[in-house]
């Protein structure tokens, strides 16, 4: 597989925070790399940076083995905010005005039907809906065929729905064997759409691996969760830890800790089991809870 993107040592100081203080990976082909972090974690300061649109303090930034230049800027697709999006335009002149800017693009219709945008073409941006409003976003980050695409929290604000649809977008556009850089705030998002995550925190890469093996090397428990009143009053000799109105037991034994439970009298009519999420990993990581 080819290397997509080299970074090394990649650093943004600003007079009162380093906002990205010594990020360095490399991104191969037709993968995609999920950025995680807390709020202020310097997420979207790399993601400008890999995008051409900060300059790095430090580092280096190579693009399949070169420095970013003016080809690079005609390979990438950037999921813009709407901010980008031109007011008394409709859907279908902002996509031409963005697709005149490249010389290698996609037929229009090709990218109308792929982000379902057929049946608001000609109405203002400004009356979009939230999901609506993001398949345009994707559809203009796509407009010239991108060989390695941003996403920047697509999906913030969005309802569930219109999320999970949002998904299946981003899946075809892997399936295209485009290169993916996605920042989220959902660990579900990342974990169904990244190949890799980098969870990041203060400026730095505190993990890189897959989702699979990121969980492996952390964690070698599983989570058992009671209701609390089941619990409440009752010696048992087990680390618990007290979530509102349940408790969680962390346990690398589930058949012991069964057994404990059992034998201190509990019912386990309610009792779940669970293997470890990368929201438990983020948690652990960082220290953090998730933005709502
Ligand atoms: N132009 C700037 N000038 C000064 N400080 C900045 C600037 N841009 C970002 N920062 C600071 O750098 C840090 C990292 O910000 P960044 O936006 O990259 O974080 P993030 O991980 O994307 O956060 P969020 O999840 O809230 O979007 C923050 O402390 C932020 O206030």
């Amino acid at each position: 597989m080819a290397t997509v993107l080299s970074v090394r040592d990649l650093r943004k100081h600003y007079p009162k925070v380093k906002a990205v203080d010594g990020v360095s990976f490399e991104l191969e082909e037709g993968r995609c790399l999920g950025l995680l972090g807390p709020n202020g974690a310097g997420k979207s300061t790399t993601i400008e940076m890999l995008e051409g649109l900060v300059e790095p303090s430090s580092g280096e930034i190579l693009y399949r083995g070169r420095p970013l230049d003016a080809r690079y800027r005609q390979r990438v697709g950037m999921q813009f905010q709407a901010t980008a999006l031109q007011d008394f335009l409709t859907v279908r002149e902002n996509l031409e005005l963005f697709h005149a800017l490249y010389e290698r693009t996609l037929p229009l219709e090709q990218l109308i039907s792929a982000c379902h945008l057929e049946d608001f073409l000609d109405r203002d941006h400004r009356k979009l809906s939230g999901g609506q409003r993001q398949r345009l976003l994707l559809a203009i980050a796509l407009v010239n065929d991108p060989d390695l695409v941003f996403l920047d929290e697509p999906t913030t604000g969005l309802d569930p729905q219109a999320r999970r649809n949002f998904w299946e977008l981003v899946q075809a556009v892997k399936a295209r064997g485009t290169t993916v850089v996605l920042t989220t705030h959902y660990m579900e998002e990342a974990y169904l759409l990244s190949d890799d995550i980098a969870i990041m925190d203060h400026g730095q890469v505190i993990a890189r691996g897959t989702p699979q093996s990121l969980l492996a090397e952390h964690f070698n428990d599983s989570v058992l969760e009671l209701p609390a009143v089941e619990i409440e009053g009752r010696q048992i000799d087990l680390p618990l830890v007290r979530k509102d109105d349940r408790v969680e037991i962390l346990s690398a034994d589930v058949n012991g800790a069964l057994r404990k439970l059992l034998d201190a009298g509990l019912s386990l009519a309610q009792l779940k089991i669970r293997p470890r999420t990368l929201e438990d990993l983020f948690i652990q990581l960082t220290g953090k809870e998730l933005r709502a």
